[in-house]
């Protein structure tokens, strides 16, 4: 499937919220939808590369990084391995590098923009919260919709 949202939109115009930022789509693929997990870092990725080495099967990791375009949150390796691991799609407010290697992934990645430089893995970060972007709140356990027309989420789980 290319296009999600529209459809969406027509079928539960009541049920979903939009994001009113246009992240930049880097993935091989761009249409997906999955339950919410969260992690809030500020130019450390060390939650996101422990996140997506485990099961994200039917899970969308979404990432608040605070906008910061010095570091990059996610490379190629760390996403290889959440494409390993199953992860439907990560959306990241802030940066991530390899972006050549990335866009012949096959898995969902939307981010702010690009930064080269690597962030210094501290341990630092928080996982399972809810966060504020994009004019939305990212709830884990609610769901996430993202294809070329933008990103929106809903309390319950929609069928199209
Ligand atoms: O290790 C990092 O922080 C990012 C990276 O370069 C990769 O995932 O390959």
């Amino acid at each position: 499937m290319l296009d999600l949202l529209p459809d969406l939109f027509d079928k539960y115009p009541n049920q979903l919220r939009l994001a009113n930022v246009p992240f930049i789509d880097f993935g091989a693929k761009t249409c997906f939808f999955g339950e919410i997990v969260t992690i809030d870092c500020f130019n450390d990725n060390s939650k996101v590369k422990e996140l997506l080495a485990t099961s994200g099967q039917g899970k969308v990791l979404v990432v608040d990084g605070h906008a910061s375009m010095n570091r990059a949150l996610l490379g190629d390796m760390i996403a290889e391995s959440a494409v390993k691991h199953d992860w439907q799609a990560v959306i990241i407010n802030g940066c991530i590098r390899d972006a050549g290697t990335i866009g012949t992934l096959d898995i969902a990645v939307k981010a702010l923009g690009t930064c080269p430089i690597k962030t210094e893995k501290l341990g630092q970060g928080q996982t399972n919260i809810s966060l504020h972007f994009a004019g939305l709140t990212f709830v884990p356990g609610q769901y996430i919709y993202g294809d070329k027309n933008g990103i929106a989420v809903s309390d319950k789980l929609l069928i199209i």
